[in-house]
């Protein structure tokens, strides 16, 4: 049986599955074994064969930005709008196949904006391309989901509530070889309602781990539990763009406007692109460094783009190749902002 089948198997079963105390160690079960099968669809396959054709473009540029968005919401629109390279954009779905790159240049930085195809519910299970579209979004630094801003709600619920996108949230890291010994040790800092000692054991050894201490400082579900076991869930910055506002009324636009993370545009119109790339600018979180010759005014034109986080050896790098080893000291002035997240 393939993956596939088992994860629809074993969905099927949880869906007959009454839910009460008496299969409650079942269920858990159940839902540990499909997140396992679910992490082994978001891994890399084994055969080279039929993986990421057309997906593996190089990283280029100070910073990478995903599209991503069910098929026809204009994310090829956008592109061709934004950068220099032509997308194909047309009025049917599934117009892009592979991932096309461009460049958008914003205030001295070269930033990489992906196109890719259309994602349709189910994605993260293999569906369409989506297995595909989900690991080159995991590789960028911001998500933009673009959606349909005369379907916006639906497909923002779709695409945040839904399974549809779970991999792209969480990034998978082989747990670490069991220490020898030990057992599993269970304690918690509050009283617990929905996991027990007997379920977490389940739970790990269905994970193949047999030795671990057990901590719980919150009163965690099941799900919960397991998302820990399988991997540190990492939130990647995700702008919510709603394409094509001039389709709907003002009053609809000021209405999305205000959602969290959302920021209006109309590609046909031209409309708020501006905005957005502010709004993408200040996601990005990057940092510019200008130099300044001793005695002189600093060059405000010519930066120096870091990802937030950069040390000051990450700039000598910048600057030449052998400054880093030759390095003594350096004068940092930092300029503040109130706009920062
Ligand atoms: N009215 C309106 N139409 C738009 C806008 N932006 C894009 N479109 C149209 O929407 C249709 C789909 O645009 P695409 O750019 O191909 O959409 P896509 O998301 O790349 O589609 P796939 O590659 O098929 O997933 C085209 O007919 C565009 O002309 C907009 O702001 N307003
Ligand atoms: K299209
Ligand atoms: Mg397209």
């Amino acid at each position: 049986m393939g993956i596939l089948e088992k994860i629809s198997e074993i969905e099927k079963e949880i869906a007959r599955t009454q839910k009460n105390k008496a299969t409650e160690y079942h269920l858990g079960l159940l839902k540990a074994k499909l997140a396992k099968y679910r992490a082994q669809l978001l891994e890399p396959s084994k055969s080279a064969a039929g993986k990421g054709e057309g997906f593996d473009v190089m990283k280029s540029g100070d910073a990478r930005v995903a599209l991503i968005g069910f098929p026809s919401v204009g994310k090829s629109t956008f592109l061709s709008l934004m950068t220099s390279t032509a997308s194909e954009a047309a009025s049917y779905e599934f117009t892009t196949l592979t991932c096309i790159p461009g460049v958008i240049e914003y205030k001295g930085a070269n930033i990489q904006l992906l196109d890719l195809p259309g994602i349709i519910e189910g994605a993260s299970q293999g569906k369409g391309r989506g297995r595909q579209v989900i690991a080159v979004a995991r590789t960028s630094d911001v998500v933009i989901m673009m959606l349909d801003a005369t379907k916006g709600e639906v497909q923002r619920s779709v695409i945040s509530h839904d399974s549809t996108l779970f991999g792209l949230f969480q990034i998978h890291v082989p747990s670490s070889p069991p220490k020898k010994g030990g057992g599993i040790s269970f304690n918690s800092t509050v009283p617990l309602t929905q996991c027990s000692e007997k379920l977490v054991q389940l739970i790990l050894h269905e994970y193949k781990m047999f030795n671990a201490e057990v901590l719980f400082r919150e009163d965690c579900t099941p799900d919960d539990f397991i998302d820990v076991i399988v991997g540190n869930r990492v939130y990647m910055p995700c702008l919510y763009v709603y394409n094509k506002i001039d389709q709907i009324s003002m009053e609809e636009v000021d209405r999305l406007a205000r959602q969290p993370h959302g920021v209006v545009i109309s590609c046909g119109m031209k409309l708020n692109l501006d905005f957005l790339l502010e709004t993408l600018w200040e996601y990005l979180a990057l940092t510019c460094i200008f130099t300044k010759k001793r005695g002189q005014r600093p060059d405000f034109g010519d930066a120096i783009i870091l990802r937030s986080g950069a040390s000051v050896e990450h700039v000598c790098h910048r600057i030449h190749r052998t400054l880093a080893s030759q390095f003594k000291y350096a004068l940092v002035w930092v300029r503040v902002g109130l706009r920062y997240r």
